[in-house]
């Protein structure tokens, strides 16, 4: 092997740094679009990091993620630059050792400092600029999922899509930052696809200047080395392939099954009343047994699998640590190589293994990989598919007014909830609509709100903040009282002595010190405080147009009497649309719609 001059060494590690590092950034642009076009989980992970490392027209571009990119393999190059001369340290040790030659020996530690020394530096400065390039991954990703799950209220609308998907909410929390890490480990990380691809090429040059014949069966098998390191690893891992394929399967079950599971706990947690006072634990448990019982079943399946592919692999790679040794160990005895030369085999042998070797020991890897591409991919397909469900058009009408024509609202099925419907409530006016249970009275305001879209005609009404639906159940936020107040406005923008006001003026003057705690107000207040903490937020809003869905369905006629009082009284120039039962509500309508089921209905004056 020749030696190494040291001397002029920082300058051919230069040359050969930018050398690679133009080569290799030509052929791995060149397989990445081969990759980004030819294969599913290519195209796949293109649509999820295409817009970061290209923003499309519209946004701004920047350079930034490219040039992490260039700065990642520049890195990468310089690490395999450093193994590379840490080989020829290596090779120049033992040889010093073997020549008992005490002098080469001490500059070849002292060498060794300097490579050892820069060879850390690398490493630090790579997790540093590896994990900064993953974090901005990672905000861009869970930006853009976060923005097109509640642009649109596609997080709503995706209840109708005809293929729906499971926990968008693991998906934007979990599978995201999965993404981000694997794909950079993968690819850019210390033991990662492109340090294989530049690692095998160098390194083979170095088996090749150490290679021998090789006598097989008679046969003279020139630089056997070279080829038998190839052949070892290719073999295995066709091999390795084909015993690990099942685990991008149960992985993906895995995935799903865990989803799943968590999901039915998080229902027990947020239905624990419900629960305990129909003492339904046998139920929820025999539920939480079955879910658990499958996550098991499958993770055997998977521990079972592993242990096929991991038993394959270990032998393989104990194998490895030997076979160079063994070949070259004729060549040693007959002197045709130094003890440094053995040593440098072994080393560049065991590099272009683990090298050849990524592409089957990040098999279990990549296969949870894939998995999480499927499952961010199916979550912008249904994404977009909710986009995609018709719309009611809603016209902007200003000022307290509500015009509905020609409105037919159906079932997904196509079966019709009512037929047909006309109506205009000028300011001042009421509507109550009545209806026996499962009627489509809900179904009714949901389409007026544009939210369901199995309807067609027009609808006109203030949009915005204009009006406002109020449920059953009025949805508290996390956070203080203030901000259950002022929802959907920020909580700022309500004082103190408005709140005051508004929380005595619907019977909760108890609340008016409590308005800063921070609470789990939708499971302290009762039903009824909630349906009134709805009314003190309509106080506050003040909207021209307002539907009320049973919103006092949980208070007792005396304070469903005021609460109604009190809003005609603060807001004279309302339009009020209410569902309701209780016959008592009539007196503060001014007209009635009765729907009668199958699509029938009666208008009448109160
Ligand atoms: N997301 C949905 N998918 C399929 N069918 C639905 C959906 N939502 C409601 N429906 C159906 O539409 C019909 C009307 O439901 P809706 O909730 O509007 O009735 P309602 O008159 O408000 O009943 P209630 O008085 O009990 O609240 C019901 O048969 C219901 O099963």
């Amino acid at each position: 092997m020749d030696d190494v001059d040291w001397s002029t060494e920082w300058l051919t590690s230069l040359l050969w740094i930018l050398g690679v590092f133009v080569a290799a950034l030509i052929v791995l642009g060149i397989v990445a679009v081969l990759i980004a076009r030819l294969t599913t989980w290519g195209r796949q992970f293109w649509r999820l990091a295409g817009p970061f490392v290209r923003p499309t027209r519209g946004e701004r571009r920047t350079w930034r993620p490219t040039l992490f990119i260039l700065l990642l393999l520049l890195l990468v190059v310089l690490s395999v630059r450093l193994n590379l001369l840490l080989s020829y340290n290596t090779n120049e040790l033992y040889t010093a050792l073997q020549n008992l030659d005490a002098a080469a020996f001490w500059r070849a530690i002292g060498i060794f400092a300097v490579i050892a020394a820069l060879y850390v530096a690398q490493a630090l400065v790579t997790y540093y600029v590896g994990q900064s390039f993953l974090i901005r991954l990672w905000e861009n990703l869970n930006d853009r999922f976060l923005g097109d799950w509640l642009g649109d209220r596609v997080y709503h609308r995706s209840r109708f899509s005809p293929t729906s998907v499971d926990n968008p909410d693991q998906r934007i929390q979990e599978d995201i930052r999965t993404f981000a890490e694997d794909s950079y480990t993968l690819s850019f990380g210390p033991n990662g696809a492109v340090s294989a691809l530049i690692t095998i090429p160098s390194f083979t040059v170095v088996l090749w200047q150490l290679s021998g014949p090789l006598s097989l069966f008679g046969l003279e098998i020139p630089r056997a080395m070279t080829f038998i390191a190839f052949l070892y690893v290719i073999v295995a891992s066709v091999f390795a392939f084909r015993i690990g394929r099942p685990l991008v399967r149960l992985n993906f079950l895995n995935e799903g099954l865990g989803a799943f599971y968590r999901y039915a706990l998080v229902r027990v947690r947020d239905n624990a009343e419900n629960i305990a006072f129909s003492r339904g634990e046998p139920v929820e448990r025999r539920t939480l047994d079955g879910r658990f019982s499958d996550i098991i079943a499958n993770y055997w399946r998977i521990v079972i699998r592993t242990l096929k592919f991991q038993g394959f692999n270990l032998g393989i790679t104990q194998i490895s640590v030997v076979f160079p040794i063994i070949i070259q160990a004729p060549r040693f005895f007959s002197r045709a190589i130094s003890l440094g030369d053995v040593q440098q085999t072994a080393q560049a042998f065991g590099q272009v293994h683990d090298a050849l070797s990524f592409f089957r020991n990040a098999y279990d890897q990549f296969a949870a990989y894939r998995a999480v591409l499927d499952r961010l991919t199916g979550l912008l397909d249904a994404d977009e598919q909710a986009r995609e469900l018709p719309v009611l058009e809603v016209g902007d009408r200003p000022g307290a007014a509500v015009v509905v024509r020609d409105l037919t609202v159906r079932k997904p099925d196509g079966e019709v909830l009512v037929d047909d419907v006309s109506l205009e409530l000028a300011r001042a006016e009421s509507l109550l609509v009545t209806g026996r249970s499962g009627t489509g009275k809900t179904t009714l305001l949901r389409s007026l709100a544009d939210l369901w879209p199995y309807a067609d005609g027009t609808v006109e009404r203030p949009v915005s903040s204009g009006s406002v639906f109020l449920a059953q159940q009025p949805y508290l936020p996390l956070g203080t009282l203030r901000t259950a107040l002022a929802y959907p406005g920020p909580a700022e923008s309500v004082s103190d002595d408005e709140a005051a006001r508004v929380l005595r003026a619907t019977s909760m003057g108890h609340l008016v010190d409590r308005v800063d705690d921070d609470e789990l107000w939708y499971r302290t207040l009762s039903p009824g405080e909630q349906q009134r903490v709805g009314f003190a937020r309509l106080l506050i809003a003040r909207p021209d147009v307002v539907f009320l869905d049973e919103a006092t369905a949980a208070l007792d006629e005396g304070l469903e009497h005021e609460l109604y009082t009190l809003l005609r009284q603060e807001l004279p120039d309302l339009v009020l649309i209410s569902v309701g039962h209780r016959s008592s509500l009539e007196a503060f309508h001014s007209r009635r719609l009765d729907l009668e089921g199958d699509g029938r209905w009666t208008a009448a004056a109160l």
